[in-house]
């Protein structure tokens, strides 16, 4: 069975993203692409990262009008992403027209809350309670505007699995035992999130910073 671990190459120079992917291939289950690379390397530079025979996770996070989000959609559809994200916070219509502008290849999931918020910052843009439940609505709305899955922390993964046991579930901002946090506000470690329910982690700097990337690849894929 492939690695859960979804290496986060965040960075807008190809050869250093080719280099990070060479070096942890055997040990991750799939490259996630974010907003630093596809802006700096676009089209081009997915199809080189592909020749690494990885699942691609297109982590551009759209949120626009629908018909916008949409016709982004389709002109990502010749990369077939094995995972596009879109942000929930985009309402209904969007994740509608997203979905059915996506390939069939391609599994669209939405971010409900970034872990990089908390509480405190949901307050701050005006989304009073708890973290948890914005996350539980956004869930909900990904599901009913017929997504195949949401973002979210392995904070809120257990309770959304619950509500959503078919659900795909992909979490990001995890850290191994004592690892540095960095701007994450929601973190657990790699394997409390499987235990809880992600199907997928998503692991950048704890792999990409380390002085052995591969090395650090194996130390968490050892630890699941
Ligand atoms: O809520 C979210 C959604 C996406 N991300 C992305 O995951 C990685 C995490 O990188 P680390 O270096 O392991 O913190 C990064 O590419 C984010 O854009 C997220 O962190 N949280």
């Amino acid at each position: 069975m492939s690695s859960p671990i979804y290496v986060a190459i965040d960075t807008p120079n190809l050869e250093k993203a080719q280099a990070l992917a060479g070096q942890v291939r055997h040990h991750v289950g799939g490259l996630k692409l974010g907003l630093e690379f596809f802006c700096a390397n676009g089209h081009h530079g997915v199809h080189e990262m592909m020749k690494f025979g990885l699942p691609i996770f297109l982590d551009l996070k759209l949120h626009d009008i629908p018909n916008t989000v949409a016709k982004a959609v389709q002109a990502l559809h010749m990369l077939e992403p094995a995972i596009l994200t879109v942000h929930a916070a985009g309402g209904r219509a969007m994740l509608e027209d997203a979905k059915a502008a996506a390939g069939v290849n391609t599994r669209v999931v939405a971010v409900t809350v970034l872990t990089s918020l908390d509480d405190g910052d949901l307050l701050d843009i005006g989304v009073g309670g708890k973290t948890e439940d914005q996350v539980a609505r956004l869930a909900d709305l990904a599901r009913s505007a017929g997504l195949d899955g949401i973002v979210c922390s392995g904070a809120e993964v257990a309770l959304a699995k619950q509500a959503w046991p078919e659900g795909f579930f992909v979490v990001p901002g995890v850290r191994p035992a004592g690892g540095a946090m960095g701007d994450q506000k929601r973190a657990v470690t790699p394997r409390e999130a499987l235990d809880r329910g992600a199907s997928i982690l998503v692991v950048g700097r704890p792999i990409s910073l380390a002085e052995d990337p591969d090395m650090a690849a194996r130390e968490i894929e050892a630890t699941l």
